[in-house]
């Protein structure tokens, strides 16, 4: 979520805010109730925002497109969270 309204976020720092959050457990934290749900309900999500990206790329606008991208990587980022891979672990593979 969040447009660019202030500073832009890096993929990096949204990782850091979400660990914070599964650190944490704040109350109302969409992050921590998908963490709950568990990686067969994350997994799910991670196609569902993939098919939204594939038909935003195909029908959509630029910015749509890009928005739900954003919402690819923060699921993706919600796994690498529930199976303790850091963006160290990706980026090697990059
Ligand atoms: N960047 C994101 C982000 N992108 C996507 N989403 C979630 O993904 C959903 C988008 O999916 P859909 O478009 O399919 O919307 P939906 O169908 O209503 O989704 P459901 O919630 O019903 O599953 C949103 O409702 C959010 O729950 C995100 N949730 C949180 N963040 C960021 O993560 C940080 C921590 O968030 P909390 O854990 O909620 O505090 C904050 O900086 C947020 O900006």
């Amino acid at each position: 979520m969040g447009r660019y309204a202030g500073a832009v976020k890096s993929f990096d720092a949204l990782y850091a805010e979400l660990a914070v959050k599964a650190k944490e457990r704040p109350e109302g934290s969409g992050t921590v109730a998908q963490l709950d749900a568990g990686v067969h309900a994350i997994g799910k999500k991670i196609v569902e925002e993939a098919a939204e990206v594939w038909m935003a790329a195909e029908y959509q606008s630029h910015d749509e497109a890009a928005e739900e991208i954003s919402q690819l990587l923060y699921h993706l980022q919600v796994m690498m969270l529930a199976k303790g891979i850091s963006p160290e672990d990706v980026y090697r593979h990059l």
